[in-house]
């Protein structure tokens, strides 16, 4: 199989530009494999959401070819979008949680999109609201909880569906250190069932604790590679490694 097949992600040259601004992305190619570990990082402003955006289909580029599950995204016809989104499992940076469901229901929402029985949906639902400690909380809507565990709602619902790629911007932003590890564990187990992972953050604490995973590196919104990740085969990271 080639590497071009196996991909699950693949950009090529791909340029961002908002209206008639400057590009925010330029020249951005890469491939993301299967079942890897991926961190995008960068400075406050180097593109990271957007680059995320491109790769959940909110935003099209502005030139630039990218394929997704092996289809070309750029020319597929918009009423396949849908499907392809639930491919796929996200973490907004603003959550995006549905405001008038209880938090038991924003992460029972990808189960019922997909057709799974009300009555198969409290038990994998409470343990995602378990690990992510918000058991005590299935009631309660969004507005009443705070921005930590509106985060982990958000989370909760982004993987209990098993995507077979998670996208995630800044995912522990609004936890403490303790919960970002877990969380990032959950992310792990997650990734050792076989969904691919892609987690933009500028926490290296974070990422020391993923020894496993690939790093990308936005400067201003062209990519680096400082662990290997855009070459194939991917490689380790190095430990320590201060992208
Ligand atoms: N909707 C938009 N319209 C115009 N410019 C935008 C828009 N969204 C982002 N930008 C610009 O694009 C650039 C990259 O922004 P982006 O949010 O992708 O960066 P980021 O790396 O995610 O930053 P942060 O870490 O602060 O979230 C910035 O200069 C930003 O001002």
């Amino acid at each position: 199989m080639s590497a071009k097949e196996s991909a699950i992600v693949q950009f090529d040259n791909v340029g961002l530009r908002y209206g008639t601004e400057r590009e925010v992305l330029s020249n951005i190619s890469f491939t993301l494999f299967p079942g890897r570990f991926y961190f995008l990082t960068g400075a406050s402003g180097a593109g990271k959401t957007s680059l995320l955006k491109l790769l959940y289909l909110a935003q099209r580029p502005s030139r630039g070819g990218m394929r997704m599950f092996g289809t070309d995204v750029i020319t597929m016809p918009r009423d396949e979008l849908p499907g392809f989104r639930r491919r796929m499992g996200v973490v907004f940076q603003d959550f995006r949680l549905v405001d008038h469901l209880s938090a038991f229901d924003n992460v029972a929402l990808p189960l019922r999109v997909s057709g799974v029985r009300e009555r198969d949906l409290a038990g994998p639902v409470n343990d995602m609201l378990d690990w992510v400690g918000l058991g005590h909380r299935a009631d309660a809507r969004p507005a009443t909880l705070s921005g930590g565990e509106q985060q982990r709602v958000a989370i909760a619902r982004a993987v209990i569906a098993r995507p077979e790629i998670l996208v995630a911007d800044e995912p522990t932003g609004n936890v403490d250190p303790e919960m970002a590890l877990k969380l990032i564990r959950l992310f792990e187990a997650l990734n050792r069932l076989g969904t691919t992972v892609v987690v933009a953050t500028h926490d290296y604490q974070l990422i020391r604790k993923v020894p496993e995973s690939l790093i990308m590196r936005l400067d201003k919104g062209t990519l680096s590679d400082p662990t290997g990740a855009l070459r194939y085969p991917p490689k380790r990271a190095p430990s320590g490694v201060e992208a």
